[in-house]
């Protein structure tokens, strides 16, 4: 002890150089780690935006995604900022005052505005697609769905936003973004990893995706969609049925219930005790069903409810066409569809009426799940009504489209019993909707590259990590040498 003391008290600079030294390796790391992590913040909190307005059939929803701006063309996550859902019907509504089309979407834009920081406006892409609802107003009046287009477009181009077009989605586009969007989300893409087949229904057409080791495009080309992202290839399978989404498939089934021009029916898809009067115009003034039109006898008929799955299923396999198929295999109508393979998600109307229903879980067997749907069809409409609080038009529906979706993927699209555990209902994938706008624009702005783009080897955090554990090591090495070097520095002042 004393020995060292009179070391000290002989080496006057001995406590000042350790103290210095050590004051100065703290500000080092001190200084390194805090420039990595406010480098890393200030990078991170800069996004940027885009706006997709979805046209449906039933309504309008506008989309906006960010993502940050670093990572433009990258592996960067793009996720959904914010939802607004238009008010009123979809814009294919609008045909006697098409400019209400265009006002109808003001609102939403404004709340993009908001959403935005105005600095971004310019720079933030607008785009509008429109799917079945307005493919069938171009079926049935062409020059109707041109001004619809037209007013939107008069709309969107009145903000501050960088307009990217208002345009129909062919349905093979609709299926395929909404595939792209799936397993963008579900992280599969940038991995290669075993892709997730996408099932939407819609109000007015219903699409189905997946990819199939059987199918490489050359049986019926038309339903082939190739893609290479992120170094790999795909050859996807989609079809989209124009009818089938679940308005148009109710539209259909009414039309097999009264070809004859009954003036009552008892429809075994809606529940016992319900009547409503509907008149004959109504139902059939879409171009899915117009050409069924029975010779009228009445301007109207009773819509009875019968409330009965088995019934039901039966009236609804009516409206598929399973006799034709010239290829290997169909799904339905004479459609090619190669054999299921993987897991599926299904959103949208596949989500939202399965949800109501409380049968999202597929793990029960399907048995049970028809029991229960069939159980809800037999409950009296003054029940339902008692039971839930939602407006009676959605609520009637319910029975017709659990059992329409049951049948279209049991009946139309040959799922087994064993292979309806593969379908997950989904609404949401980490926070953004399941549909085809994320996809969509993910595809026109060029952020799902071809080719997997060179990556650091580190994430930013393992790289954070690294260089503070280097830096303490190098110091504490630093300080290790200079221990070692104090015997030469005790030693000189000895000397003199
Ligand atoms: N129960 C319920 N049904 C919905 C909801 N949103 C839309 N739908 C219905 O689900 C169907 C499909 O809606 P959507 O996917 O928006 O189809 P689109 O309008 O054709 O694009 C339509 O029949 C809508 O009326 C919802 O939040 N709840």
């Amino acid at each position: 002890m004393s020995t060292q003391r009179e070391m000290k008290e002989r080496n006057p600079w001995h406590r000042p150089v350790t103290i210095i030294i050590t004051v100065i390796g703290v500000i080092a790391i001190v200084t390194l780690v805090t420039v990595l992590v406010i480098q890393n913040r200030t990078i991170a909190q800069k996004y940027k935006y885009g706006i997709v307005l979805d046209a449906g059939s039933s309504h309008t929803s506008l989309y906006i995604y960010q993502w940050p701006a670093e990572k433009d063309n990258n592996t960067g996550r793009v996720e959904q900022k914010h939802h607004c859902q238009v008010a009123g019907k979809g814009i294919s509504s609008y045909t006697a005052t098409p400019y209400k089309a265009g006002e109808s979407l003001i609102s939403c834009l404004k709340e993009a505005k908001e959403n935005i920081p105005q600095k971004m406006h310019p720079e933030t892409p607008l785009y509008l697609g429109a799917t079945a609802g307005m493919r069938l107003l171009k079926l049935e009046n062409s020059s109707a769905s041109d001004e619809v287009f037209k007013a939107v477009e008069k709309t969107l181009r009145g903000f501050p936003f960088s307009y990217q077009g208002a345009r129909l989605l062919a349905g093979q586009e609709e299926g395929a973004f909404g595939w792209v969007t799936v397993n963008y989300l579900d992280d599969r893409l940038t991995q290669g990893l075993e892709t997730t087949g996408a099932l939407d229904l819609g109000g007015a057409s219903t699409q189905i995706s997946f990819v199939s080791d059987e199918y490489n495009g050359s049986e019926s080309p038309d339903n082939a969609v190739s893609f290479r992202l992120y170094g790999y290839d795909y050859t996807l399978y989609t079809h989209s049925f124009l009818c089938y989404g679940k308005d148009q498939a109710l539209r259909l089934a009414l039309a097999h219930q009264t070809k004859s021009g009954p003036t009552a029916i008892t429809d075994p898809c809606f529940h016992n005790g319900y009547n409503e009067t509907r008149h004959y115009a109504a139902v059939y003034d879409s171009p899915c069903v117009s050409d069924q039109k029975p010779q009228i006898v009445s301007e109207t008929f009773i819509h009875l409810g019968g409330g009965n799955f088995t019934q039901c299923q039966e009236v609804i396999k009516s409206i598929f066409n399973f006799t034709s198929c010239r290829y290997s295999r169909c799904s339905f109508n004479g459609i090619f569809q190669p054999p299921l393979q993987g897991q599926f998600g299904a959103f949208s109307a596949y989500f939202f009426v399965m949800n109501f229903l409380n049968l999202t879980d597929t793990s029960v067997p399907l048995k049970t799940v028809m029991q229960k749907l069939s159980d809800y069809c037999a409950t009296p409409w003054t029940q339902i009504k008692k039971e839930h609080d939602i407006p009676l038009k959605y609520l009637a529906e319910y029975c017709f489209s659990g059992t329409y979706i049951l049948t279209l993927m049991m009946e139309g699209y040959n799922f087994t019993s064993e292979t309806y555990s593969s379908i997950k209902y989904i609404q949401k994938i980490k926070n953004s909707d399941a549909g085809w706008t994320l996809g969509y624009m993910l595809n026109l702005t060029n952020m799902i590259p071809a080719e997997a783009p060179d990556s650091p080897p580190l994430t930013y955090t393992s790289y954070v990590s690294v260089v503070t554990v280097m830096a303490i090591l190098l110091f504490v090495i630093f300080i290790l040498i200079l221990y070692s070097l104090w015997p030469k520095f005790n030693t000189e002042p000895k000397i003199i």
